[in-house]
């Protein structure tokens, strides 16, 4: 599978934060979800590769040029949907549409009508009066009415109810649906990626702690549960976290085929995406 895009070395210092030499590539074809709990730098990651933010060092690429570089030609393949509303709330969509579609070389604006009547949004209707679904879709619309190869989101399922969150999943699965389109987005609702996602990156206080295939991830990972007398210093270095009682143990292994092999008679189950990321993070935060 091509890269399309590759991030080397970014690093970017607040006073409180620090996004640490983070490396990671996206490959063509993928939907990649970038999952983090809250302040984990997720945000600032997607706003220094987009220029948005000024990086400190680091080299970011799109089918190997550097992006900084062809800023206008390279951005032209890349769709943007940002957390924060940087719509005039006083236009009408169709106003909007107007400020923002010269920007693209590649606009296209019978895709964007497609979108529109397919999503049930009125062009005549002015931006404050949309609701946090219609607000995401026009956002979305927007983003991909310019032939975007690669589209970016930041946390586009914040705030937002099951129902729509679902319709926005098909809504990926049908832009990836034509060949060498790839997707990246950023969530703390894990439970969106399970479905959709191919390749799953966590950051957590600025670095990278995985980035790997979510199937991989789900067969290696595992809820193991037993009896204390199991454990020993070896079985214990299978575990990234791990509770004792009286009763017995539970843990999240990362290696399970050696859990296996080295400890019989315990009860393996399957963990979610939210316990596998916060099993790595080592800390039980809540995250919704
Ligand atoms: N302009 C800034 N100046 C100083 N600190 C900043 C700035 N922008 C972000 N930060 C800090 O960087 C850290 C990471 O924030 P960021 O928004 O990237 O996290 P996030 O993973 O996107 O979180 P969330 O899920 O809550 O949106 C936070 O501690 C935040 O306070």
């Amino acid at each position: 599978m091509d890269t399309i895009l590759e991030v080397s070395d970014l690093s970017k210092s607040f006073a409180n934060f620090n996004l640490n030499h983070v490396n990671f590539s996206l490959k063509e074809g993928c939907i990649t979800g970038f999952i983090g709990i809250n302040g984990s730098g997720k945000t600032t990651t997607i706003k220094t590769i987009l220029g948005l933010i000024l990086k400190d060092t680091g080299s970011i690429t799109f089918l190997g040029k550097e992006l900084a570089d062809h800023e206008r030609e390279l951005k032209n393949r890349i769709g943007v949907v940002l957390d924060d509303g940087y719509f005039y709330e006083e236009m009408t969509l169709k106003e909007m549409k107007s400020v923002i579609a010269p920007a693209y070389t590649n606009w296209d604006d019978a895709i964007f009508q497609s979108y529109m009547n397919k999503f049930k949004l009125q062009v005549n209707q002015k931006i404050s009066t949309l609701s946090k679904g219609m607000r995401m879709k026009y956002a979305i619309a927007l983003a991909l009415s310019h032939h975007a190869d690669l589209l970016i989101m930041d946390e586009p399922t914040s705030g937002l109810d099951p129902l729509v969150r679902s319709e926005l999943m098909d809504i990926l699965l049908d832009f990836m649906k034509e060949e060498g389109k790839s997707v990246f987005f950023s969530t703390h609702i894990t439970s969106d990626l399970d479905r959709i996602a191919d390749m799953l990156i966590l950051i957590d206080k600025g670095n990278i702690l995985f980035n790997e295939e979510k199937d991989q991830l789900l067969e290696t990972h595992a809820i193991v549960k037993g009896d204390t007398r199991l454990l020993n210093e070896q079985t214990r270095k299978l575990f990234l976290t791990l509770r004792e009682t009286t009763y017995g143990f539970e843990g999240i292994t990362h290696d399970i085929h050696i859990v296996r092999q080295h400890m019989k008679d315990v009860v393996i189950e399957k963990p979610t995406i939210e316990q596998i990321m916060l099993a790595h993070i080592g800390g039980h935060q809540h995250v919704n």
